[in-house]
Formats: C-alpha cells, sequence, structure tokens
C-alpha cells in the first residue's frame, strides 16, 4: 500500500500497524482534529482489502458519514487459486447466458456446507448481484423476477397446478423457476416436495427449471440457501419464481419473507381436512387459491370460498393497497387460472406502483441479514466450549426444577463471556 508523502511518520507508522493487526478488517474510526490528512489516510484504508467499514467522524458541523465497504468479495478473489476462480468464471458465464446446468451447479454451491465452497458460493453470489442490480438499472429500476411464494397442505393439488400453470408460463414466453422449501426432508430425511416424478412434463421444457428441496441442514439453512438461490435464478433469465412450500410447518414464514407474493393454494375439503392448515398462514395470503374446482367438487369449492372470503374480511389489511382474494381454479380444466395469473400481474402492479413493493423487499433484506446472524449467533453460543459443557447438567437442573431457567440462562452467558 502507497502512504502518501505528506502524512507525518507517526501516521506511517500507525497505517502500517493498523494494517497488519486483526482489526484492520473491522472498524477505524478517524477524526480530523486528531491527525492531519486523516481523510487520505481514512481513504487508504477503504481500498484496503478485507474492511467491512470505516466511520469518518466530521467533528466541525456533529455530522457522522459512514462509508461502508463490502470488499470481503476483493478478499476472497485474492485468495482463489487459478483452478478456483475458473470455477466461479464458467458458472458465472453459464449462469447469465441462462445456461441450465451452470444454474444448477450454481446452486449446489450455494447449498454446500463446506467451508471453502460457501466462500466460493459468496463471491459467484456477489457477481451475481452486481449483474442483476446492472439489469436492474436497464429495466428501469424495475425488479428482474416475480417472486412468488405457494402453500397448500399435501393433496392440495399443488404439483398439478405448477405444472399447468408453469406450462402456461413458458408458452407465453415467461422464463420459470420453480424452488422447493421442505422442511420435512430436514428433520425425517423424506422430503414431500423434492421426488422428482412430480411435474414431469414442466421439468422438461427448457424454459423452466425444477429445484428440489436442498436435502440437508437445518429450516434456518435450507431458507438461506433458497434465498440465494432466487437470486441465481434472477441472473439466470428467469422472470417468475415460485417458492413452494408444504403449509403444515414454520417455513411458510419464512418462504413470506422473501417473495413477493404469497399465495395459498385449499383443496375443497372441509375444516377437519385443513385443521392442519395454520391460521397465521390464511393472514399472510395475498391470494387464496381454492384447486380442483371441477365436477362434482365445483359446489364444495363454492363453499369453501364463500367461507374464505368472511374470514378474510375480518383480518387485518397488510397493505395499502392490496386486499387479499380468494378464487376458485382446476388444473385439471383449467378454469381461472388465467385470471389467476392476470391477479397476480395486477398484485404485482399496484404494489409496484405505490412502492409497497420496493419497501417490502428492503424490509426483507434486513429481516434475512438479522435471521443470518441469529443463526449463527445461537450456533456459535452453543458450540462455545465452555457452554457446551455445561449445558447438559444445566438443562438437567432446568428440568428437575432445581435451577430457574432465568438463572441458567444466566449462568451460560456469563460463561460465554467470561471465556470469550
Ligand atoms: N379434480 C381435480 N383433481 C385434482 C386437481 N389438481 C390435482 N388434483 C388431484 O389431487 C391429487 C393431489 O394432487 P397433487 O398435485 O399431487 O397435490 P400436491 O399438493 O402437489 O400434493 P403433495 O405433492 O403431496 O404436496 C391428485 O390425485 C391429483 O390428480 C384438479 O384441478 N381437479
Amino acid at each position: 500500500m502507497n502512504i502518501p508523502m505528506l502524512l507525518q511518520r507517526p501516521h506511517q507508522h500507525f497505517l502500517k500497524g493498523l494494517l497488519r493487526t486483526p482489526f484492520r478488517r473491522y472498524c477505524f474510526i478517524f477524526h480530523p482534529s486528531l491527525h492531519l490528512g486523516s481523510g487520505i489516510l481514512c481513504a487508504q484504508l477503504l481500498s484496503s482489502p478485507g474492511l467491512h467499514w470505516a466511520k469518518w467522524m466530521l467533528p466541525s458541523n456533529g455530522l457522522t458519514r459512514k462509508l461502508c465497504l463490502q470488499t470481503t468479495l476483493e478478499e476472497h478473489t485474492e485468495g482463489l487459486s487459478d483452478k478456483e476462480q475458473r470455477l466461479v468464471d464458467k458458472l458465472y458465464a453459464g449462469l447469465i447466458q441462462g445456461q441450465r446446468a451452470c444454474l444448477a451447479e450454481a446452486i449446489t454451491l450455494v447449498e454446500s456446507t463446506h467451508s471453502r465452497k460457501k466462500e466460493l458460493a459468496q463471491v459467484l453470489l456477489q457477481k451475481v448481484l452486481a449483474h442483476n442490480r446492472e439489469q436492474e438499472k436497464l429495466n428501469k429500476g424495475k425488479p428482474l423476477a416475480f417472486r412468488v411464494g405457494l402453500s397448500g397442505p399435501p393433496g392440495a393439488g399443488k404439483s398439478t397446478f405448477i405444472e399447468y400453470f408453469g406450462k402456461m408460463l413458458t408458452e407465453r414466453g415467461h422464463k420459470l423457476s420453480v424452488l422447493a422449501v421442505d422442511p420435512s426432508s430436514c428433520t425425517s430425511g423424506g422430503s414431500l416436495l423434492g421426488d422428482k416424478t412430480r411435474m414431469t412434463e414442466l421439468s422438461r421444457d427448457m424454459n423452466a427449471y425444477i429445484r428440489p428441496s436442498p436435502t440437508r441442514g437445518t429450516l434456518g439453512g435450507v431458507t438461506r440457501t433458497t434465498n440465494e438461490a432466487i437470486l441465481l435464478c434472477e441472473g439466470g433469465g428467469y422472470d417468475v419464481i415460485l417458492v413452494e412450500t408444504v403449509g403444515v410447518g414454520q417455513s411458510e414464514f419464512a418462504v413470506t419473507d422473501m417473495v413477493d407474493m404469497f399465495i395459498l393454494l385449499l383443496p375443497p375439503a372441509g375444516g377437519d381436512e385443513l385443521q392442519g392448515i395454520k391460521r397465521g398462514i390464511v393472514e399472510m395470503a395475498d391470494l387464496v387459491a381454492i384447486t380442483k374446482s371441477d365436477g362434482d367438487l365445483i359446489v364444495p369449492a363454492r363453499r369453501i370460498q364463500a367461507e374464505y372470503v368472511s374470514a378474510l374480511k375480518l383480518l387485518r389489511r397488510r397493505s395499502g393497497v392490496w386486499r387479499p382474494k380468494v378464487i376458485r381454479i382446476s388444473a385439471r380444466s383449467g378454469e381461472g387460472i388465467t385470471e389467476m395469473w392476470d391477479k397476480m400481474k395486477e398484485f404485482q402492479e399496484v404494489m409496484l406502483v405505490s412502492g409497497e413493493l420496493a419497501a417490502k423487499r428492503q424490509k426483507q433484506q434486513k429481516v434475512w441479514m438479522w435471521n443470518l446472524i441469529q443463526e449463527n449467533v445461537i450456533e456459535h453460543f452453543r458450540t462455545h466450549p465452555a457452554v457446551r459443557e455445561q449445558i447438559p447438567l444445566l438443562e438437567k437442573r432446568v428440568l428437575s426444577g432445581a435451577l430457574s431457567p432465568g438463572l441458567a440462562a444466566d449462568l451460560l452467558l456469563k460463561a460465554f463471556k467470561s471465556r470469550h
């Protein structure tokens, strides 16, 4: 690094010293009154690879200017071997050219739990993000893709619907990707959504890409990779992204934090069959579609539709511009599906024009960041040697009533802090 000549010697030592410490990656606070040329010093440090952020204080008017830099990418890129660099370049080039094999390989990379591969995945993601931002600018600031969450209980008709709906979209010139989030595969090893026999025709369509759920990891891990897979699909030119979940667990709530619109598919069945559906999920829906509205099922489908129309009226409105709608569809006869797509586009348009879509996406970014922090911090806490060795005993004492949960938590936190 070049140190400007006008800086005095102490500053050179100071700067050189800092750049050798591990702290250089975190933060520096500069105060112009403390030393001459701090602005230059700050600028030099900001260009140093690996610095996460620096803060430059201007005391004259009390204004604090924050300069945030994400140079982690540079740091990773510098450390890549030729082979790794070639892999990232190959995946990036193939992905943005729309090659499905490269998209698939890129998603496998973000799903990897191997630490080096995770780093490579982040380098690739940064490149794709930069590409997406460019494309968005060319698109006059409009989002590249319509992100839609789709959920429903097992047997609601999700795969039959996606097959029909997906073919309709590709025939109209759209590129569709279907990503599955299936928490059952995390806990039991089995997968409700992952089997390849679903959506056979759509999976042969060159303008559709179907990705089964990752088969390992916590729900948090699965949602993280789904979030990243969405970005990769957008880089690959997919303009409609369906994120599918089984409407029985927590995954729907996670999915609502990564999509623009959340759709609930419900079969024309009575209350008992729908008990598994959590009330909260209905509240999250922007559109409820009653499936299988054909033949003998038209009558019960109408009844369920009326029930949900009344139920939704009682719910608190989540958007200033959109009221959730209840429609009836049949993937067998095709009825209602074009109208459903029209409703979806109407939703996207009003949300875009009102600015709610941009606000929602911004909020989601923040939620996503904090979810990741929360997950990592808890993991760090649990595996910390001083904590790990005390957990079994303290848990036992809490269970037997010998210790209050609050005290046990305090003791563990104390152990964590003392040896940190
Ligand atoms: N009558 C009628 N039956 C349908 C329709 N759509 C799906 N079905 C039937 O409903 C059953 C379940 O459909 P799927 O599409 O497999 O449902 P799913 O929600 O994907 O189910 P999981 O894969 O278990 O989550 C199948 O027997 C389908 O033939 C429809 O529009 N009309």
